[in-house]
């Protein structure tokens, strides 16, 4: 990849970042910085990703053209339906326009319509709110599970296929995100795909929206329809995108 296809490839991932901060400390003082960062010098991050209880703050500070996703049964993926629903609706009402809910991924193997119901009633409680579904495809194991558990989301109407929380040993890997977009392109490549956990270099990201690309179309990647979830990648994106020195000390692009 040339020099300025390198510098074009990194301003688009900016476009396609939920820049995240999902640490178990974090402060509205941290979402102010992060609501920062997300105007960067390439442009603005398609959205940032925080806990529940900052949405409203977010969204009043936040310009408009960078939505707010947040997370919900996350990071357990537990199996109370109630329980997520409350934090659904909440999270619509402070003004979520994403809702990244964690499947009751236990439950995959031996009762997937628990997971395809769990999925469908949360779609009909997010109003306007996109429906972006974490698989946690590292503690599905095999691939059939990882194929069981796509297509119990897809059925109960998700927007996105999300591969990760990022707070387990096994995050996004290739692997598995190849069996995502495979699942997703047999349903029509209509919903999104979202990479996320332990992205932190361009390649990582880059590599992400090639097979992307590869799987589901040239046409496939667009902002509306893939994300990238990470807390550490844009200092190195942006590094790629203005040719400055990267994180790593590597040369500028
Ligand atoms: O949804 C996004 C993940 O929580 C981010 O994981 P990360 O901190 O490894 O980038």
């Amino acid at each position: 990849m040339n020099d300025g296809t390198k510098v074009r490839r990194a301003g688009e991932l900016i476009a396609r970042l939920d820049l995240t901060n999902l640490n178990d400390d974090c402060s509205e003082a941290d979402v102010a910085a992060l609501i920062e960062k997300a105007e960067t010098p390439s442009g603005p991050v398609a959205a940032i990703c925080i806990w529940p209880a900052f949405v409203g703050f977010a969204r009043r500070e936040l310009s408009a053209r960078i939505k707010v996703a947040t997370v919900v049964n996350f990071p357990l993926g537990g199996s109370d339906i109630d329980a997520t629903l409350l934090e659904t609706q909440k999270a619509v009402q402070d003004g979520a326009d994403e809702i990244d809910l964690v499947i009751a991924y236990d439950r995959v193997a031996e009762d997937p319509g628990f997971v395809e119901a769990h999925v469908r009633t949360i779609r009909a409680n997010c109003g306007h709110a996109k429906l972006k579904t974490i698989l946690e495809t590292g503690k599905l194991y095999d691939e059939a599970t990882i194929r069981v558990a796509c297509n119990a989301a897809l059925s109960g109407g998700a927007d996105f296929l999300k591969t990760s929380t990022g707070k387990v040993e096994v995050n996004a890997t290739p692997a598995s995100a190849r069996i995502l977009l495979e699942e997703i392109a047999k349903a029509g490549s209509t919903v999104g795909f979202k990479p996320a956990g332990g992205i932190r270099t361009f390649e990582d990201a880059d590599g992400y929206m090639r097979l992307a690309e590869t799987i589901c179309g040239i046409d496939y990647p667009t902002p509306e329809r893939f994300r990238l979830g990470a807390s550490g990648v844009l200092a190195d994106l942006l590094a790629v995108a203005q040719g400055s020195e990267r994180p790593g000390g590597k040369a500028g692009y």
